[in-house]
């Protein structure tokens, strides 16, 4: 039987007078990986930061695990967005430590998740040294560390040089493996087509296509004529 991660509804985001997202709804089942894409302006980083709770949506409705609050479900959902928030005087290993401790973590996953995201050496570096790749490193191992249930990631390959790429590739077929379920926004349409089991185009805030990728490649020849076509 499926199990439904996040159920939304009729969603829909103004700012001002311009509407972000209009009447949105869709459903991610548990172990599928989703692809939400767009151009730029059409709504994917309006809609996971309402999904994290960190905006209020004008009208419609979601839910997380079942629950509509998305604080009574952040142990279960991790979250890479941007480089995070971290102390830039300390070293990556303390910045991590002090987050572990934050989540009732067991401390001892800080240095398996610093060797899994390939900082296992330069963990006593601060963190202010950090290369933009280093510090995204270092909030993937940060959203890995609580075991999340679900992951949602805001165009995690932006900016990273293609080993960081692959890096990422090789974590989200690891994490699908594994039976999470995964969200994603990105630009890099190809890259996204490697992993993702589902899509979302969204278009000046409009869901214009939701579906599986057999469903996106039984009627378009790739992600890339689904976008540009006059859906
Ligand atoms: N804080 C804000 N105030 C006013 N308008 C905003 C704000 N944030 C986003 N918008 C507008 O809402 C629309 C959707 O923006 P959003 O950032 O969600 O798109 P996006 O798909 O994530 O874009 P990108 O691919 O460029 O990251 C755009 O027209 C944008 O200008």
């Amino acid at each position: 039987m499926t199990e439904r991660i996040i159920s939304v509804e009729h969603l829909s985001k103004r700012y001002g007078k311009q509407l972000a997202l209009n009447e949105v709804s869709f459903v991610v089942e548990k172990g599928q990986v989703l692809g939400v894409v767009g151009p730029n302006g059409s709504g994917k980083t309006t809609l996971f930061s309402i999904l994290l709770g960190l905006r209020k949506p004008n009208s419609g409705s979601f839910s997380i695990f079942g629950q509509t609050n998305p604080e009574d479900v952040r142990a279960k959902v991790g979250v890479i967005l941007d480089q995070g928030n971290f102390y830039a005087g300390i070293s990556a290993k303390k910045n991590l430590t002090i987050s572990a401790m934050t989540k009732n973590v067991p401390l001892a996953k800080v240095d398996e998740l610093l060797e899994k995201v390939g900082l296992g050496e330069v963990g006593s570096k601060p963190f202010k040294s950090f290369s933009y790749g280093m510090k995204k490193r270092l909030e993937i191992a940060d959203a890995l560390l609580s075991d999340p249930e679900l992951v949602i990631m805001d165009e995690p390959t932006n900016g990273l040089d293609p080993e960081g790429v692959i890096f990422i590739r090789e974590l989200i077929m690891e994490l699908k493996r594994q039976g999470k379920t995964i969200v994603l926004s990105s630009h890099y349409l190809e890259e996204i087509q490697k992993v993702c089991t589902h899509f979302l185009i969204l278009k000046k805030g409009e869901l214009v296509f939701h579906g599986s990728q057999e469903a996106v490649l039984g009627k378009f020849d790739s992600l890339e004529s689904a976008l540009t076509n006059k859906l």
